[in-house]
């Protein structure tokens, strides 16, 4: 069983994809972290995130990042992944990953842009999470503050709504909700409420084809 969860930044996707992977006992894959590597690996290695062929270079570059890398999670490689990755070279360089992760034995979750529309059309679920900007905002500030990063929340959403703009107006797999998933809006849901929605979405998709 492949289940699909898309949908913009802080929404809470990756939460509720990994819960959803704990749930049903499968493995999760972040293909947001694909992008922000190869931007890190970008950023550390010089290059230019104007030129398409820097861009593509820096993907054989993303073996040497430490996934647990604090660098990765910053706004600022987030915002230079949604650069990167509306290069065509750079999407089609990382779809082998995503595919060989999905198609292993048993299934899997998988959370990004483009998971329902371009890398598992046929998921057996599929649900697109999303939540206000200002609320978006508010839970990247929460985050990064967490950590101990001084972040502002203007700052956080004129990037959140830079970034939703560039992501779902590029050509190349834009970030659009799938003709066949379900809308999963988190702005007034606690994770606990967002998750048993989940749930009960993938649920219905599962008795529905059953
Ligand atoms: N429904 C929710 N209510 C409050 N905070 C949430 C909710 N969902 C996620 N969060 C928090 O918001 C932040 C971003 O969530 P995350 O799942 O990483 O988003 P995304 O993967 O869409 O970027 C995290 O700190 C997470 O704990
Ligand atoms: N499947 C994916 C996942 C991410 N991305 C890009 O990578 C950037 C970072 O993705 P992310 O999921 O880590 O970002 P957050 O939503 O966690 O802020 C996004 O803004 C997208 O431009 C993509 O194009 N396709």
């Amino acid at each position: 069983m492949i289940i699909a969860v898309d949908g913009p930044a802080a929404s809470g996707k990756g939460t509720i994809a990994k819960a959803l992977a704990n749930h049903y006992g499968l493995p999760h894959m972040d293909t947001g972290m694909l992008y922000r590597s190869v931007a890190l690996a970008l950023w550390r290695f010089g290059g230019n995130a104007g030129n398409e062929f820097e861009a593509l270079r820096a993907v054989e570059g993303i073996e040497q990042i430490d996934p647990g890398d604090e660098e990765l999670r910053s706004e600022t490689i987030g915002k230079l992944a949604s650069k990167v990755s509306a290069y065509p070279s750079v999407r089609e360089a990382l779809l082998e990953r995503q595919h060989g992760f999905a198609r292993q034995e048993g299934g899997a979750v998988l959370d990004g842009r483009d998971i329902g529309t371009v890398i598992c059309p046929d998921a057996s679920a599929k649900l697109f999470v999303t939540a206000t900007p200002e609320i978006r905002a508010q839970r990247r500030h929460k985050e990064l503050t967490g950590r101990g990063v001084d972040a502002h929340y203007d700052d956080i959403l004129i990037d959140i709504r830079a970034r939703d703009e560039r992501d779902a107006g590029r050509d190349a797999a834009p970030l659009v909700q799938a003709k066949d998933a379900d809308l999963l809006d988190t702005s007034d849901l606690t994770i606990e409420r967002a998750v048993q929605r989940a749930i009960a979405l993938v649920e219905a998709r599962l008795q529905a084809s059953r």
